[in-house]
């Protein structure tokens, strides 16, 4: 197979997002050893704003200069969270997904520097997070326990947690994994106690359009069992037209029968409302089965739910 001579990656500037272009590169070395690579790293605005999101056009944030480096063709191949990716619209014209890499795990993880687990914490502890996915589901379970805002990438997120900012954080394991700060973690959450965001856990590799070689050369790196569930996820999505600050939560898994099935939820960011819903794939092809289970809440009124929230 023939590869290009040099790949330019375009990335966030984090800790976490250099962690996650270290794996890519290392994944096409071992793919294509005769392909060189090459870091550009861009700050966006999502990691220079430590307001809230929706004054800044939440939406793409974390991807609107990451794009922009890939349409001027500074750089070739783009690294993204899937979790970061807005699905309420396209992706940007003339680009295209190329790949998506074996997924991490998807759950989210407490942090509390005393060493205690979530049922353990004491009445008024201040988590700080900024997610009104993560604030809605402990207050559905932890009413006790009292969400501070709180930005800004892992790794300064810990640090906020050091100064005092807040007692506790919830992060995801994954990020965790990647900036190598596991020793951290007190307790993973099961899915059934907070469930993660659409695109937990997946790197998507994105490239410009007419990109042949490049993108069969990529191509190679996918995973197909994690394609088939960012499909589904990303569809349920933007079928339901979630934005960066929706109180969504969901996420498809593949069973060892090869099956895969998607459950999603959407709250009121009280916590008191929750809608679910769970279903399997069968014949569904995956886009199909994202729009099946989006098409259950809505009957169930995730629209109001969703718009109830200014964004
Ligand atoms: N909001 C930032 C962000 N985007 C993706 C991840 C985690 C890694 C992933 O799911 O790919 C994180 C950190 C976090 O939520 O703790």
């Amino acid at each position: 197979m023939s590869a290009p001579e040099l790949i330019r990656i375009v990335s966030r500037d984090s800790p976490m997002a250099l962690a996650q272009v270290k794996r890519v590169r290392a994944e096409l070395a071992a793919l294509h050893p005769g392909t060189a690579t090459e870091v550009v790293a861009v700050k966006t605005t999502g990691d220079k704003w430590m307001g809230d999101l929706a004054q800044v056009e939440g939406k793409g944030a974390f991807t609107k200069e990451v794009d922009a480096a890939l349409l001027s063709g500074q750089a070739d191949l783009a690294v993204h969270c899937v979790k970061d990716i807005p699905a309420d619209r396209p992706l940007p014209a003339g680009t295209t997904f190329a790949a998506f890499l074996r997924r991490d795990d998807i759950r989210d993880a407490l942090v509390h520097p005393g060493g205690l687990t979530l049922d353990q914490l004491p009445d008024g502890t201040r988590i700080g997070t900024s997610s009104v996915r993560r604030s809605a589901q402990l207050a559905a379970s932890h009413p006790h326990l009292q969400c501070v805002p709180m930005r800004g990438n892992a790794n300064r997120r810990l640090d906020k947690l050091a100064a005092g900012e807040a007692d506790a954080l919830l992060l995801a394991v994954s990020g965790l994994e990647r900036i190598d700060r596991t020793d951290v973690i007190t307790e993973v959450l099961p899915v059934e106690v907070m469930c993660p965001p659409i695109g937990a856990g997946i790197l998507a590799l994105q490239c410009r359009e007419g990109d042949r070689e490049l993108i069969d050369a990529i191509s190679g790196l996918g995973h197909p069992a994690t394609h088939r569930e960012a499909t589904a996820e990303r569809m349920f999505l933007h079928v339901l037209q979630g934005h960066c600050n929706s109180p969504i939560a969901g996420y498809a898994r593949t069973e060892g029968s090869g099956e895969m099935s998607l459950r999603a939820k959407v709250f009121t960011p009280d916590g008191k409302v929750v809608l679910n819903a769970h279903e399997w794939a069968g014949r569904l092809d995956p886009a199909t089965l994202g729009t099946s289970v989006a098409v259950a809440l809505l009957r169930q009124g995730a629209r109001e739910l969703i718009d109830g929230i200014p964004h």
